[in-house]
């Protein structure tokens, strides 16, 4: 019988053991470094701002639960090397054991690290990331103390901007910095994040983009940050510049991508054939760039590590490919997107149009009813659609920006979109809807 064995449960592992044990009677080892598994980070801004009773539904299964299932669970146990030749994982746990475990197929999917700004003072006290539960749960207890009044947060990225929110939820000073001259550079162009910017703003906190940290000051704990703008006191310092794929078991004997991520195929089958990869640590391919690219997310996490599992079951699928299909909600602010923007797709080299429109979700004659933005971005030869984003107080733009997604999925063009048939009923949208008429101005 084939044994797997997958390293790292979080959502890409649970995803493959899950594949592998509702689909075969095959043997399944699981092996965590962590006590609990399945933490959605996801949800952290949520509980440590507030807004939801407590910590406990972010963690949507157990161990209990893979064990029902004939899983073998080592939690608390951490891989340290691989002998591919051998097809053995080495792990030691908590108390010290040294632990072996051979395999027939092995799933990596050991996810990513918080990238670390490399300047003086990163040591000191009172400077964290927000990854982990453990992170989340020390951010929440420093919250709690009066003393802790001024939060920095470095990186406006979504991370960053929701624990922005947070923080000021919880009453605090919060200063918000970026290497670049507006939130979210990566997901949205400007004619969206200008709106978050002032979003932001107007809830008191307080903006410091263009603005790079040059070193972090105090005796034990952090007191100051100094950037080459000025000097700010603070108490707190969250870090959130970004992910790097966890690529130390295996970045010696497999191909990777240009940033480290264990390089797949459509299987999620790494360079060595009994391996594979799924998660943060591995590449995805993306549908708008018709390449390999690297997006971090839960969704490309449960996606991929289902891949792998029905592979290594005998059920030869393919991964569809992604999107990178995101989203923020920030006081009542809603943006999403999908795809690449304008911004983005020029770093890509994807020559690209778009077609705006600004409109209300509803008729006018609703009485309830939101501002709604949408650009459409597409390639400039084929127009085929490779991007979309949207912007709302109402919340329902959310759904329509999986239609985006299946769009660039199937490579329809914008002008497909002009007379795509879409429902109309005034409670939820308007007679002529607003992804027709953007489509309908395209240039
Ligand atoms: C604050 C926050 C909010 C987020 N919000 C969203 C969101 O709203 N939507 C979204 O799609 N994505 C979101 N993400 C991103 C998402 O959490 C990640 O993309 C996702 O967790 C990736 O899952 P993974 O299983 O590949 O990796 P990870 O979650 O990184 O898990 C990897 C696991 O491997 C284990 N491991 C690593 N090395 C070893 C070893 N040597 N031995 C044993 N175990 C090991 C780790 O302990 C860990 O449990 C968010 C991330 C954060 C931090
Ligand atoms: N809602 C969602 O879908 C969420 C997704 N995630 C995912 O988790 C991953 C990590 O999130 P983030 O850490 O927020 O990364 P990110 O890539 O979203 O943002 C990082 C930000 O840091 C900035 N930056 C980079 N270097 C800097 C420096 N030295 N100084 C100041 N700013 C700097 C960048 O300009 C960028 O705005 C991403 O892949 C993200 O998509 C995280 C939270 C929520």
């Amino acid at each position: 019988m084939t044994k797997t064995v997958i390293i790292g449960t979080n959502h890409a592992g649970l995803a493959a053991a899950n594949a592998i044990l509702d689909n075969s009677e095959q043997e399944v080892v699981m092996i965590e470094r962590n006590e609990n598994f399945s933490y959605l980070s996801c949800g952290t801004a949520l509980w440590v701002g507030q807004q939801i009773d407590s910590v406990d539904g972010l963690f949507y299964t157990n161990r209990e639960d893979f064990e029902a299932k004939g899983a073998k669970v080592r939690t608390q146990t951490i891989v340290n090397t691989i002998d591919f030749e051998q097809k053995v994982v080495h792990a030691v746990t908590q108390q010290g054991e040294e632990v072996e475990e051979s395999y027939d197929k092995l799933v990596l999917a050991t996810g990513s690290i918080p990238i670390s700004p490399k300047v003086p003072g990163r040591e000191l006290e009172n400077i964290t990331f927000m990854k982990h539960y453990e992170e989340g749960q020390k951010i929440d207890q420093l919250f709690e103390r009066k003393d802790m009044e001024n939060i920095a947060v470095i990186g406006a990225g979504y991370i960053g901007v929701e624990m922005a929110e947070a923080a000021k939820r919880r009453g605090k000073n919060v200063l918000l910095f970026d290497a670049l001259d507006r939130c979210l550079p990566s997901y949205y162009d400007a004619w969206f994040t200008d709106d978050m910017d002032k979003n932001l703003a107007n809830h008191g906190i307080e903006l410091h983009y263009g603005e790079l940290v040059k070193e972090y000051k105090g005796t034990d704990k952090v007191e100051q940050i100094v950037t080459e703008k000025g000097e700010y006191d603070v108490d707190l310092v969250i870090n959130a510049i970004g992910f790097l794929p966890n690529n130390q078991l295996a970045k010696d004997h497999l191909e990777l991508f240009a940033n480290g991520a264990y390089l797949v195929d459509r299987h999620q089958q790494t360079s060595d054939p009994d391996v594979y990869a799924v998660g943060d640590c591995a590449t995805v391919y993306s549908n708008a760039l018709q390449a390999t690219t690297y997006i971090a997310l839960a969704s490309n996490a449960l996606r991929t590590g289902m891949v792998a599992g029905e592979n290594i079951v005998g059920n030869a699928i393919e991964s569809p490919g992604v999107q990178g299909s995101n989203g923020i909600s920030i006081f009542g602010y809603h943006m999403v997107s999908t795809g690449y923007s304008v911004e983005s797709a020029a770093k890509f080299d994807l020559n690209v149009k778009y077609t705006d429109i600004e409109d209300t979700q509803k008729p006018e004659f609703m009485k309830e009813n939101d501002n709604v933005k949408l650009r459409i971005v597409y390639e400039a030869t084929s127009r085929r659609v490779v991007g979309a984003q949207m912007a709302s107080t109402t919340s329902d733009i959310s759904m329509a920006i999986h239609m985006f997604s299946l769009a660039i999925e199937r490579q329809v063009t914008v002008d497909e979109l002009a007379r795509l048939d879409l429902f109309f009923l005034p409670h939820f949208n308007q007679p002529y809807n607003y992804i027709n008429k953007a489509a309908l101005v395209a240039e």
